[in-house]
């Protein structure tokens, strides 16, 4: 399948790290040396919810974009907590990390809250960036590929094909996140085309030539070309390594 239309797009998911004058530092740092990428690679960052107005505002005329870490289905109502996808997408947001594993394992997050927060994501006019990933059972119950496609048909269910084909799709294996240890690239690669096959069965070829598949778990600078290499593996999604600016920067020169 063709991969010469999917612009890389690497994505740092600061999760519940950095207050507010530590994300402006970072992202001082960031923006000057990520400007010499261009438009090579598609450039994300996720801080945590209280640092998107400013992080917005600081990264205005750059080659960053923003993305919220998930938010609730709801427009708006009684859901004392929550945040709702139009205020992020007022804040600038471009994104939403939706069904991130420590969502589904601390927070109760299933394959259908999935799908209601990626349709809130697309109708307030974002993207989600939708999470995907087997356990270390799972792995070693030779499960990985019945648990991701049934977490990738759930997530979708009721889309069209023109909404999925601008969707980004991130492969997160558990057993890799925060632990450093990562899929070798023969592994992510093995389970970012079968997701695309299926996106082919339950779509067609272009749309599902179209998605961008992301891999997510412990990419560092020294893993982030062989990972990105890959036919099928269209970015990265990055977590401990995004917090560092030349971590970061690194892994997304691999990706330019
Ligand atoms: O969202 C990012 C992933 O959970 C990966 O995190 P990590 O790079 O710290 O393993």
């Amino acid at each position: 399948m063709a991969t010469e239309a999917r612009r890389k797009i690497v994505a740092g998911n600061w999760k519940m790290n950095k207050t507010v004058p530590e994300a402006l530092a970072l992202v001082k740092e960031l923006r000057g040396v990520v400007q010499a990428l261009g438009d090579k690679v598609e450039l994300v960052i996720a801080p945590p919810f209280v640092a998107l107005h400013p992080v917005a505002k600081a990264i205005e005329d750059s080659n960053l974009k923003l993305a919220a870490q998930n938010c609730h289905w709801e427009a708006s109502g009684a859901f004392t907590g929550e945040v709702a996808a139009p205020m992020l997408k007022e804040l600038g947001c471009a994104y939403v990390i939706v069904g991130h594993s420590e969502r589904r394992q601390f927070f109760g997050e299933t394959d259908e809250t999935v799908n209601k927060r990626s349709q809130a994501v697309l109708k307030a006019g974002m993207v989600p960036i939708i999470c995907v990933g087997e356990t270390l059972a799972e792995r070693e119950g030779n499960r990985t590929l019945e648990v991701v496609e049934r977490q990738v048909k759930g997530a979708l269910a009721g889309f069209s094909a023109a909404d999925v084909s601008r969707f980004v799709l991130a492969y997160e294996p558990v057993w890799a996140i925060g632990t450093g240890r990562t899929a070798t690239s023969a592994q992510a690669q093995e389970v970012h085309a079968a997701i695309r096959a299926q996106l082919a069965r339950l779509y067609d070829g272009a749309a599902a030539g179209q998605v961008r598949i992301q891999y997510g778990g412990s990419v560092k600078p020294d893993n982030a070309a062989e990972l990105l290499g890959q036919p099928d593996v269209d970015g990265a999604l990055v977590g401990g390594a995004s917090l560092k600016a030349g971590d970061y920067v690194a892994i997304a020169k691999a990706g330019a």
